[in-house]
């Protein structure tokens, strides 16, 4: 009796808030469906499947998607074209297939400031890439602001500066789980490319020795991470330099090597006890797609082999999605002008697979990728 006037209730509830486009507030929307679900379990007596279904299931997700077109990082033009291509892939259209409110406020757009080259630091671009992330970071604060987690699509790694910085901005203490190839911890200084994506990390970690002159244009820029919430997963090209930062800094990390040793599952919860040891802090993946070998992702400007096969990408979206905290993710380095077209859009569809795991805890499975599941 009760089941069946509640059902009646919530469903008149949910029905017409969606005929008359309602914007209900998404408390009152999670409220009326847990209290469908409820009213259904109730009707049909189940137990173990009320607990399940009513208590454990999480809340709908509300994600913003923002395109962040920057390639001044580093000297190709590719980058720029990921976002696109991602949307091209319904990358909105698959995570609201899989239950998730999503609104994608376009691609950034940003200027080139002539003549960009920091002289004395030796470093391509730098106002470029710092007007440019400044505008990053006001969009991720702004976004999460509204209550929703937010992807980035880049763009080169440089996007991880303004990324990081908004999103610190909005939660203090967060945990940066940075899954690459590469450590992306040089100095205008120490970088022997003088590609700012090669150093994102150097600006946005609290304890780092902070030599070097001020870069015109990231003058706004504040180191707001501690190197102790700080993880790498996927290392296997350090720089020299960046080695002993790491060391001196006793930044966690899981080179290719370890995981192959210890096993994904292993490397990434140990990863996220170590940044995260309450496990209460806001948490910020940021997935450079040369963590994954280039077997599977040939589409990137800086390839290294012996990378992340799809199945441990897939384990480490996972398992981040099961901490339920995740609130920024950056999906970066992504060329689709690299390699032949049909390999990048196969590359672009390994990281929607992906993106979706980590949102929403479910995937497409695209027959196309189906071999590199192994
Ligand atoms: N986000 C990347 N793919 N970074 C590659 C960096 C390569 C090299 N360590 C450099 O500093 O230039
Ligand atoms: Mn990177
Ligand atoms: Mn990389």
């Amino acid at each position: 009796m009760i089941g069946i006037s509640l059902e009646t209730l919530s469903r008149i509830l949910l029905r017409t808030s969606r005929q008359l486009d309602l914007k209900l507030s998404p408390a009152v929307l999670f409220a009326a469906e847990r209290l469908w679900r409820l009213s259904r379990l109730l009707k049909s007596g189940d137990k173990r499947k009320f607990r399940y279904k009513v208590l454990r299931r999480p809340p709908t997700q509300n994600i913003g998607i923002i395109g962040a077109p920057l390639v001044h990082g580093q000297p190709h033009q590719g980058p720029g074209a990921a976002p696109d291509l991602l949307r091209g892939l319904r990358l909105a259209d698959v995570l609201r297939s899989k239950g998730a409110n999503v609104k994608d406020y376009g691609n950034l757009e940003f200027k080139v400031v002539p003549n960009d080259f920091a002289v004395v630091l030796g470093c391509y671009n730098a106002r470029t890439v710092g007007n440019a992330n400044k505008q990053i970071s006001q969009k991720v604060a702004h976004i999460l602001k509204n209550g929703e987690s937010v992807l980035v699509l880049g763009g080169d790694h440089s996007v991880g500066l303004g990324s990081v910085s908004g999103h610190a901005s909005i939660r203090e203490n967060l945990a940066l789980l940075w899954v690459d190839a590469h450590a992306d911890i040089n100095t205008p200084l120490t970088s022997t490319s003088g590609n700012l994506h090669g150093m994102p990390l150097s600006f946005l970690v609290k304890e780092f020795p902070h030599l070097s002159p001020p870069v015109p244009g990231l003058e706004w820029c504040k180191p707001c991470v501690s190197s102790r919430n700080i993880a790498y997963i996927g290392l296997r090209s350090i720089d020299f330099r960046e080695k002993s930062f790491l060391r001196t800094l006793g930044i966690c990390n899981f080179t290719m090597e370890d995981i192959r040793e210890l096993g994904i599952d292993t490397a990434v919860t140990n990863a996220l006890d170590r940044i995260d040891p309450e496990g209460n802090r806001s948490i910020h993946l940021s997935f450079d797609v040369d963590a994954l070998d280039p077997q599977i992702i040939p589409s990137t400007g800086t390839p290294v082999p012996n990378g992340l096969d799809f199945r441990e990408a897939l384990r480490i979206a996972r398992i981040v999605h099961n901490t339920r905290r995740m609130s920024v993710m950056d999906v970066v380095e992504l060329n689709p002008l690299l390699s032949t077209p049909s390999r990048a859009i196969k590359s672009a569809q390994v990281m929607v697979e992906i993106i979706s795991r980590t949102f929403t805890g479910k995937r497409m499975r695209y027959p196309s990728v189906q071999d590199f599941e192994v």
